[in-house]
């Protein structure tokens, strides 16, 4: 069983074992959520050695010492020794582990994700069908369009205002649904009243 919670990565230690198109995926989609990656591997694909101070590639073979203190760890080895004593390695220092298309060597799984500034959609199908999992991301792409990364802004811009200004979690409740679906322009103009209206 897979639980569905978002990790908190920022200033944390997250290491990738490989330097492949596969380790290159991975640190994509870690660098697009901000997080800071140490890579280790034989040899590193030339886009992975030029993607700047959030990826620091390290040329070596995979050593125990590269994951002390890792918060997670992706093993996206070709070698499945190495991937199995990635994960060993793992277990014996309690740290997050993710084998790379290896489930049974995974506590977390990467899933289909979909980042509109602060709202974020994860789809996972628990292993059974990753590409369902891509297809249902790819229509949510398409009804949350890029417009959204501003209105999630504004919504957590008004509520803030709203938690100080209505403390009966009922009534604040109720204001909070009411604004939800309103359009960018509605958002930032009720934003502004409030703003006049506090200040
Ligand atoms: C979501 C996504 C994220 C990502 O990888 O970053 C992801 N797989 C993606 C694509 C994809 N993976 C595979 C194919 C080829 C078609 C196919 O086989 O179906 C495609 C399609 C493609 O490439 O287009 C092959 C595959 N994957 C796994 C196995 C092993 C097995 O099933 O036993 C095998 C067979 C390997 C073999 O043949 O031996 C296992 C896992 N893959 C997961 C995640 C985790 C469960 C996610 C969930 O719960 O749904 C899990 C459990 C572990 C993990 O890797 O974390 C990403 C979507 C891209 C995106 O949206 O960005
Ligand atoms: N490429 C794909 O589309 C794909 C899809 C599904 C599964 N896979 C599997 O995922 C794995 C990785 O795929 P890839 O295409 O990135 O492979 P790749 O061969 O391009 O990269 C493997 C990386 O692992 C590194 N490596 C090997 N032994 C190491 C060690 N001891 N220490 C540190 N680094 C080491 C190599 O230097 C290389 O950079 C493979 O097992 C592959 O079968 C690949």
């Amino acid at each position: 069983m897979y639980l569905p919670v978002m990790l908190n990565t920022e200033g944390k230690k997250i290491v990738v074992i490989g330097g492949g198109s596969v380790a290159l995926e991975k640190i994509q989609k870690l660098i697009n959520f901000d997080a800071r990656v140490e890579a280790v591997s034989l040899n590193f694909l030339p886009s992975l050695l030029e993607m700047g101070p959030k990826v620091q590639c390290r040329v070596s073979p995979y050593h125990k010492d590269h994951i002390t203190n890792a918060f997670l760890v992706i093993s996206a080895t070709n070698d499945a020794l190495v991937n199995r004593q990635v994960y060993e390695d793992c277990r014996a220092l309690h740290i997050l582990c993710n084998v790379v298309d290896q489930p049974d060597l995974c506590d977390v799984v990467f899933t289909s994700a979909l980042k509109r500034g602060q709202l974020i959609f994860s789809v996972s199908t628990s292993g059974q069908s990753p590409i369902l999992g891509q297809k249902i991301i790819g229509k949510l792409k398409e009804e949350y369009d890029e417009s959204w990364e501003e209105k999630i802004k504004l919504l957590g811009a008004i509520r803030t205002i709203f938690k100080e200004m209505e403390r009966d979690s009922v009534k604040r409740n109720k204001m909070l649904r009411a604004i939800i679906y309103k359009d960018t322009e509605t958002l930032r103009r009720i934003l502004e009243k409030l703003t006049i209206n506090g200040g």
